[in-house]
């Protein structure tokens, strides 16, 4: 199960928990609009899929699956690494189901705070399209995840502040202050 906190503020080691103060699911939910699910790990390692993802695929409508393995013998390791911890945004959701390892979702709340989101095998994220996040594995080092997308894929980041004036960006402002 995921485990979520508010981040402190010190600079250093960013694989470091910078565990400020614990937050429940449902108010990282509530102040950031991500999704969160959680499957059986032994489920989703097998080849017949879990009923359970398959109905959330379908209801989504994510066509599209691959799996990303993140570990410091990968092709240009620091350079993804680097990309995938600048803070950032996507014009589409962003989902990850994580098969093996760990690692931190960072991801900016409704008051532009961090609150860091530590992920283990069988929890399944969805980053709304337009909010700020940014990814670094753990001290494990070490993840192995199923990223889904909706028709072709597109990974591309739009580093803050570039994403400020997104489309997207603007429809999840609305959204998520909206709610409140
Ligand atoms: C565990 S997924 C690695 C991070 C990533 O895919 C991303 O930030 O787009
Ligand atoms: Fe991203």
């Amino acid at each position: 199960m995921v485990q979520c906190w508010y981040m402190d503020d010190r600079q250093d080691d960013p694989q470091d928990n910078h565990l400020l103060k614990d937050v429940d699911t449902a108010t990282l939910c509530d102040r950031t609009g991500v999704e969160v699910w959680h499957f059986q790990p032994d489920q989703i390692l097998s080849d017949n899929e879990c009923p359970a993802l398959v109905k959330l695929k379908q209801d989504r409508g994510y066509t599209y699956e691959d799996v990303i393995k993140v570990e410091p013998s990968m092709e240009k390791y620091d350079e993804k690494l680097k990309m995938f911890f600048t803070e950032h945004t996507h014009s589409d959701e962003e989902i990850r189901l994580v098969l093996e390892g760990a690692g931190f979702f960072d991801v900016r709340d409704c008051d532009d705070k961090w609150m860091r989101i530590h992920v283990f095998p069988g929890d399944l994220l969805i980053l709304p399209a337009g909010m700020y996040h940014r990814f670094i594995p753990d001290k494990q080092n070490f993840i192995l995840a199923k990223r889904f997308f909706v028709g072709e894929p597109v990974w591309t980041p739009i580093n803050r502040p570039n994403g400020d004036t997104h489309p997207s960006r603007t429809a999840y402002i609305k959204k998520l202050y909206h709610n409140d």
